[in-house]
């Protein structure tokens, strides 16, 4: 979930994609978006309707007005409900059966400090803005997860939409035996200096704050990056918490702290072509969506999410069965990390075995093209990549072209392994996922070499894939491997992408 706080250090550790960021390597993400989405919707002009009509709208939520202008978008969490899962604690179900491109939750942050594009601010300004705005007497500490087995069985629901009223927010849950109504608090927004001064006079006179769980994780050096601004609800429980709210000792700072790292959600942008309908400037964010926090963990999850305004909307990205578990990814861009990578990174970062089906799938058939694999995923990322890259910069055709000979003499190798090993297709669509660095790369070349798209040869059909990973990418920014290779083989064809 703090996929910020995770991709710092996976970027390191790993030396996953984000080293050679390789959806930045030719365009940027604001500069794409345009291109892309014509490329794909020719025949409807970008607008607010068009985004409607091609499937962002969801029946229970008139998302029209969502995209005309800067409105704040209503509360919606009526698709889902808390239940118990084994092995998992709390996540949510699904109500009634979801379609396709419904919405499946929109909420309000508790608290949210917002940056630049492509700068994400710290999880500590999160800590901070609760301890200062003494959001910790929200009732949402006492029931979000924190790390121990205990809080992940605290029994709540959410409150329903209704009795709060058209476009206002809860950040009370509801306790299971004694309902309760809550006046919507009013958000409240400080700028960046007052937050900096407001973090500096608490650090001088809270030193237990510094020693919190992600102060002691602040080697990231994001802290404070850039300009930030902060919007936060003005109490977790509106008028009801006391203006006297003791600060909370040591040992609850440093739970607090540890509910953020395991819920908050932060990302280098927010929805782009949202944005751009609202007429808003996207943005670098990280938060806390209470009820979003809720979600569990699928690396094929079956929703996307992305901020647009303050709130998180979160759609399904194929159809959902009542009673059905509503996942996320909390991965980001590391989704695309073979699964080996995948699960050290939710096993140390978010502390448990991820199990779910693209895991499994991938676990039980990966030993048969492992080597292969993780040599290639190791080579697209630390060598070649890089190396196109100062290729492009020095102009140097020939050294491109090299390279672009060398990507596919891997990936005929990798899919002679495929037909070899019998790969079954759910597996081998995940693993061609993972390998989205060598398409992007093979189309960089492509790009790079002025090489037109009626050719047949293989660089330019794996372009096309490529293309259609980065139109994913750039419409729902927290990319999904599944969507990718829905788009890349149903609509191209899945012989499209093998070498010759
Ligand atoms: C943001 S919370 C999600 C809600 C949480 N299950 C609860 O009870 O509040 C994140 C935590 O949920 C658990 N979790 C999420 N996805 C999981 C999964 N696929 N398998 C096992 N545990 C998971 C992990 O403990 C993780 O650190």
């Amino acid at each position: 979930m703090q996929s910020t706080l995770a991709a710092d250090r996976i970027g390191r550790r790993c030396g996953s994609p984000l080293r050679w960021p390789v959806s930045l390597n030719l365009h940027s993400r604001t500069e794409r978006i345009p291109r892309f989405i014509n490329s794909i919707k020719c025949e409807q002009a970008f607008s607010p309707q068009a985004c409607v009509s091609s499937g962002f709208s969801g029946p229970s939520v008139p998302a029209d007005s969502w995209y005309a202008s800067s409105t704040p978008i209503p509360r919606h969490v009526e698709s889902v409900k808390i239940a118990m899962l084994e092995g998992k604690g709390r996540g949510l179900v699904a109500t009634h059966d979801i379609a396709l491109g419904e919405v499946v939750m929109a909420t309000p942050p508790l608290v949210l400090v917002t940056s630049p594009l492509r700068q994400r601010p710290s999880g500590e300004l999160v800590v901070d803005e609760i301890l200062e705005r003494k959001l910790y007497g929200s009732t949402w500490f006492s029931v979000l997860y924190d790390g121990s087995s205990r809080s992940s069985k605290a029994e709540f629901q959410l409150a329903p939409a209704d009795a709060l009223g058209n476009g206002s927010h809860s950040l009370i849950p509801e306790p299971v035996d004694v309902p309760r109504r809550a006046q919507p608090p009013e958000p409240v927004v400080v700028s960046m200096s007052a937050a900096v001064k407001a973090l500096a006079a608490a650090s001088a006179t809270s030193p237990a704050k510094k020693k919190g769980f992600l102060a002691s994780r602040s080697s990231t050096g994001r802290r404070g990056k850039g300009s930030a601004a902060v919007t936060a609800s003005k109490g977790g429980q509106g008028s009801a918490i006391p203006e006297a709210l003791p600060l909370p000792d040591r040992r609850e700072q440093t739970r607090l702290a540890k509910v953020v790292k395991f819920n908050c959600f932060g990302d280098d942008t927010e929805d782009l072509a949202a944005c751009e309908c609202r007429g808003e400037q996207p943005r670098g964010h990280i938060g806390l969506w209470p009820e979003f926090a809720l979600f569990n963990h699928s690396c094929a999850p079956n929703t996307t999410n992305y901020v647009i305004g303050d709130s998180m909307v979160v759609r399904a990205c194929r159809p959902i069965r009542t009673g059905e578990e509503v996942t996320i990814c909390y991965l980001g861009r590391p989704q695309l990390l073979p699964f080996s990578r995948r699960i050290s990174i939710l096993s140390d970062e978010y502390g448990f075995e991820c199990n779910c089906t693209r895991c499994m799938a991938e676990q039980a058939h990966f030993d048969k093209v492992a080597d292969v694999y993780l040599e290639l995923f190791e080579d697209v990322n630390e060598k070649l990549g890089p190396a196109f890259l100062e290729a492009r910069a020095a102009g140097d055709l020939e050294a491109i072209g090299e390279l672009q000979r060398e990507v596919q003499s891997w990936l005929r190798r990798l899919y002679g392994l495929f037909r070899k090993t019998l790969l079954a297709p759910d597996v081998r669509h995940y693993v061609i996922a993972s390998l989205y660095d060598a398409y992007d790369l093979l189309f960089s070349c492509a790009a790079a070499l002025g090489q037109g798209e009626d050719s047949s040869s293989l660089q330019v059909r794996a372009s096309e894939g490529a293309r259609l990973s980065r139109l994913i990418i750039n419409s729902a920014p927290r990319l999904l491997a599944h969507a990718i290779l829905q788009g890349v083989f149903e609509l191209s064809g899945d012989k499209e992408m093998l070498p010759r």
